[in-house]
């Protein structure tokens, strides 16, 4: 950046669960949950990302936390905006800098009306321009596959809350699926399951961790177990339980086998040369979901195909956008 050059251009990965930030010649240098807390009568911002989450469930009169995405679209579009500008505000090296271009990615299954409102947040946000680019292609991308050749490639992005799943082949997305179940549905469906089963009310942040920490998709050599702080529900009082992960391995079973059938599906339908390739070269997952234990072996014995989990997946999708802002002329066909 020169002395006199303050414009930046930026890539974003604005995520249910988390939104990374990626500037052009510096790389990611936010990786933050996309959350917000404001001041319930004021409406006023106290704090973005992990500071918001600190206070997320310890409630507070005053004080209110909001996750403006859901379902990987934006639901409250003044709080995106803010989060956004917040973000960009603490990574910029001055109060002076401008924002010149910003690539933005989407849900491969969202609509025009949606995708207006991420591009209205991002110019409101500062950016002069605004490309989008959609998830899976950036996820792609992201995990060095070349999405350029004449060849078929299965990317999987399991995120907070969507998974894409899209078959890419000469920078187009061929076939793809998109389903409204991530990584919220499967906290959703933890604290569901001990409740109805076992009496005991969890928090959202527990649920992750016990998905994180022990969640499964199929049998663990040896099985986990995890002690939890809950509610229980007959005495009304805190508890501390231990809970296995055979237990939640059966919460989570009915939205992982909805992920499998959703692969399924976009298989059958993928065009059979481009069968022949994803044979070859396996399925590739990436999103925070990936890392859910054995979620690859489930899919392989599913569709009986070769499923990787793809390096970092936390990240493939900033990486990839990333990529795309440094050479925007040769990513052109791949932007939306
Ligand atoms: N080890 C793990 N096991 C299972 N799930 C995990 C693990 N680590 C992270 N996750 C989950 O991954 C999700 C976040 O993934 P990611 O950051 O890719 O989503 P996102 O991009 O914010 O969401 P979306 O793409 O839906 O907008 C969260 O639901 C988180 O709980």
């Amino acid at each position: 950046m020169g002395l006199f050059n303050f414009a930046t251009d930026v890539a974003i990965d604005l995520g249910t669960a988390n939104t990374l930030v990626y500037i052009k010649g510096r790389g990611i240098v936010l990786n933050e949950p996309s959350i917000v807390a404001v001041h319930r009568s004021t409406r006023k911002v106290i704090a973005i990302g992990r500071e918001a989450l600190q206070m997320h469930e310890r409630t507070h009169p005053e004080i209110e936390t909001i996750r403006p995405l859901k379902d990987g679209v934006i639901a409250d579009f003044e709080v995106a905006e803010q989060m956004i500008r917040g973000f960009i505000q603490k990574v910029q090296r001055s109060w002076y800098t401008s924002i010149r271009r910003m690539v933005v990615c989407i849900p491969s299954g969202i609509t025009e009306v949606e995708k207006r409102a991420v591009r209205d947040s991002a110019e409101h946000a500062g950016a002069k321009r605004v490309y989008l680019i959609s998830e899976p292609m950036a996820a792609a991308i992201g995990i060095g596959l070349n999405v350029e050749e004449p060849v078929g490639n299965m990317v999987v992005d399991i995120g907070g809350g969507t998974t894409e799943i899209a078959v890419i082949a000469l920078a187009g997305i061929v076939v793809n699926e998109s389903i409204r179940i991530g990584g919220d549905e499967l906290d959703n469906a933890i604290i569901q399951y001990f409740k109805r089963n076992h009496n005991l009310l969890i928090g959202q942040r527990t649920a992750e961790r016990i998905k994180c920490e022990i969640g499964s998709a199929v049998e663990l050599d040896p099985e986990l177990e995890l002690s939890v702080k809950g509610r229980d529900l007959v005495s009304g009082i805190p508890k501390i339980r231990t809970i296995s992960s055979e237990d939640v391995r059966e919460a989570l079973r009915e939205p992982v086998s909805q992920i499998a059938a959703a692969v399924l599906r976009c298989l059958e339908r993928t065009p059979p040369e481009l069968g022949a390739d994803i044979l070859e070269r396996g399925i590739m997952l990436t999103g925070g979901g990936a890392l859910l234990k054995g979620l690859d072996v489930l899919i392989r014995n599913r569709v009986e195909l070769p499923v990787y989990v793809a390096e970092d997946p936390l990240t493939a999708v900033a990486r990839g956008t990333g990529k795309v802002l440094e050479d925007l002329e040769r990513y052109e066909r791949v932007l939306v």
